[in-house]
């Protein structure tokens, strides 16, 4: 059942305890507790997700940051930003950052997958295995409203997972132009510009090329950890209870085995410096907080370098809340000639209004969907490598960079919207980043408080350079012609570029734009790291079990275990090394191996599998915003 304080949970034991609704932890919690023998308690620190339109509503994804849903993190001053801070937003609610991201769902390629396998010596990361376990978490479900997709732009990589996956679900206005430069590109004699190529499926293994974004909006809702795993779970099973309001504020050492403590206690607290209560795992506890959250609660309860903890080590582990990486990412934007841009929707409230009750009554129109359609992954020019500079990428097929088309103005800290005029945005992102940075306790060291969050962007001469390639890459793709004829500009649609970039004239102007606007997609990994077989895991928090190395009954489950960044936007990977974290806890533990059947949601009768042809194979800073249910003024940080 669902509970709002512990003070109200029927126990203080139980075989396992989850830390985190979150992304990996919902999925985590909904799979052990296939089990009907096996007890499950989900502590999460955040807020109850439903009939929250911020979390509900696709178009809306961007304006859920700095609302109740969001913890409002920051990050200390960027070196590489002329010491600016900027957000960093994690959900702070049942499905965690799920519930919160901008809904994009593309899952990384074979190279990331067997490099993982590699790194780890566990075949189980590779890509055989992992495509078997994303195939549990998706599944393919038609668009609301999009006539323009024809029969060979459906992918074929979704599995039937209870995870609502869709093509976007309204045609906007740049999609055919991007569609008809990168199908024309992919078979361009110039293998630089062949890196523009269209693809028709970017989880398919080969994430490399330009098309749909597939996003986690099927049937014109948000779809999140929690609507298709958490309650689910808690409306069929009486073996999970879940607390929400509930912080974890450190673990408890339960016991030793040998020399090797325990640790399968959990204390938690619902204010600061209010009362704590101790939960006890008889099995595992499983730390799934996030790549922020899961850092900060292991350096809390003495698991972490001894050279920062001091006499607070109890377990010493060099490795947590290092190597920390996050996609930087600069957007730059073009005046159109078009009114049919989402501008006027964010800066009209009557224009939201109808489409606010469009999509109450058909969960169609406009905010239906993302504003974000098409996009792409592309290798940096091979000229650009050098024995000095080589390539970061997990794989000669894997990505270096992103582009992002968006039908509208994306505003931002440094972007404000402007007050008239339409717009398109190209997002450019890195995707295969060197830049390093870590999580650390501050002063104040409680949970209450946020930690010392370092994404160190743009801190290196590569991530500088990728990042000036890419923003010469996305006006190189759309100064294309086919045919003789620029599919952005032949009708006059778009016209000259707007803001900063339009006046960077040398690199040093480019860069300095930079580091003045750039951001991150969100997207930070690795934290509690997966140490390499190599070195017997010493370099790592987690074995390739995800086990905390040094101690016993602890594992992680999240984003944070990841050893190096998916060149992807990072929930469908979170997903997966959550599906095959509940197998390898399964077997562990005695429970049975295989999940029982998935919950898909009863879909209406004609969504009867998509495509139809082919059946689917299978700081305490939390808490200043606008509150649950509101909507509106908030900002676009990106997508
Ligand atoms: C604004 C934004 C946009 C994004 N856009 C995309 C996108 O378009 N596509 C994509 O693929 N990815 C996107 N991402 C990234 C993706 O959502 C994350 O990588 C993924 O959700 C992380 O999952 P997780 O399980 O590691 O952490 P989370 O899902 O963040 O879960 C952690 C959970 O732990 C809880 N928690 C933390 N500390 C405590 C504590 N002390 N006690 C109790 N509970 C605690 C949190 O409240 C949260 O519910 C975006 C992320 C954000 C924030």
């Amino acid at each position: 059942a669902l509970y709002t304080n512990p003070a109200d949970l029927p126990s203080k034991n139980y075989d396992f305890i989850v830390i985190g609704a979150g992304t990996a932890g919902s999925v985590v919690a909904s799979r052990l507790s296939e089990d009907l023998t096996k007890k499950v308690l989900v502590i999460e620190a955040g807020v109850d997700d439903t009939g929250n339109l911020n979390v509900e509503v696709p178009f809306f994804a961007p304006l859920a940051a700095n609302t109740a849903v969001d913890w409002n993190y920051t990050t200390v001053p960027q070196h590489g930003l002329n010491g600016r801070s900027i957000k960093v937003p994690r959900g702070y609610v049942l499905g965690g950052s799920s519930a919160i991201n901008y809904l994009g769902w593309t899952l990384g390629s074979q190279d990331y997958y067997n490099k993982l396998a590699s790194i780890t010596g566990d075949a189980g990361w590779g890509w055989t295995s992992m495509q078997g376990f994303f195939k549990r978490v998706s599944t393919l479900v038609p668009p609301t409203d999009n006539p323009t997709i024809t029969p060979d732009e459906i992918p074929h990589s979704n599995g039937n997972g209870p995870l609502l996956v869709n093509l976007p679900n309204v045609d906007l206005e740049p999609d055919q132009r991007v569609f008809t430069t990168a199908k024309a590109l992919k078979s361009s004699p110039s293998s630089d510009l062949r890196r523009f190529g269209y693809t028709n499926d970017m989880n398919g293994g080969n994430a490399l090329g330009i098309g749909y974004n597939q996003v986690t909006a099927g049937e014109g809702t948000r779809t999140t950890a929690a609507t298709a795993y958490l309650h689910p779970a808690l409306q069929n099973r009486k073996n999970i209870d879940v607390v929400i309001h509930t912080r974890v504020t450190k673990l408890v050492k339960s016991g030793q085995e040998g020399s090797v403590p325990v640790f399968k206690s959990v204390e938690v607290a619902t204010s600061k410096g209010g009362a704590k209560t101790t939960f006890t795992a008889s099995k595992e506890v499983v730390l799934s907080a996030g790549t922020i959250g899961t850092a900060q609660i292991l350096l809390l309860s003495g698991i972490g370098p001894q050279a920062d903890l001091g006499s607070k080590t109890v377990v010493n582990a060099p490795q947590v809340g290092k190597n920390v990486r996050d996609h930087p990412l600069v957007s730059i934007f073009y005046n159109v000639n078009s009114n049919r841009t989402y501008d006027d929707a964010l800066r009209d409230s009557s224009l939201q209004a109808t489409d606010l009750n469009e999509w109450l009554a058909t969960k169609g129109g406009l905010f239906s969907a993302s504003p974000v359609n098409t996009l792409g992954f592309l290798r940096l020019p091979q000229t650009f490598f050098s024995p000095a500079r080589p390539d970061p990428a997990s794989g000669p097929n894997a990505p270096n960079s992103e582009l992002i088309f968006v039908d509208g103005f994306v505003p931002g800290d440094t972007n404000p919207l402007p007050a008239t005029g339409h717009f398109m945005s190209i997002i450019c992102a890195i995707v295969s980043p060197t830049s390093v940075g870590s999580i650390k306790l501050s002063s104040n060291t409680d949970t209450f408080t946020q930690p010392l969050i370092d994404y160190n962007v743009l801190g290196t001469d590569f991530d500088v350079q990728a990042m000036l390639q890419t923003i010469t890459d996305a006006q190189t793709f759309v100064s294309t012609k086919v045919g003789g004829v620029n599919p952005f500009t032949k009708d006059g649609y778009l016209q000259s570029l707007f803001g900063d970039f339009a006046s960077a004239k040398t690199t040093a102007d480019k860069i300095a734009f930079m580091r003045a606007h750039a951001d991150t997609v969100h997207h930070p990994v690795g934290s509690a790291r997966m140490g390499s077989a190599k070195s017997g895991f010493t370099d790592g928090v987690v074995d390739s079990r995800l086990r905390v190395r040094g101690v016993k009954g602890l594992r992680v489950v999240d984003a944070s275990v990841l050893p190096i960044i998916p060149e992807a936007h990072t929930q469908a990977a979170v997903y997966t090394v959550a599906e095959r974290a509940s197998d390898l806890i399964k077997q562990d533990n005695g429970l049975s191996g295989r999940p029982t059947p998935t919950y898909t949601p009863a879909p209406p009768a004609h969504h009867s599998g998509y495509p139809p042809s082919s059946p689917n194979q299978g700081n305490g800073q939390h808490g200043q915003g606008q509150g649950q249910g509101q909507h509106g003024q908030g900002q676009h940080g990106g997508y």
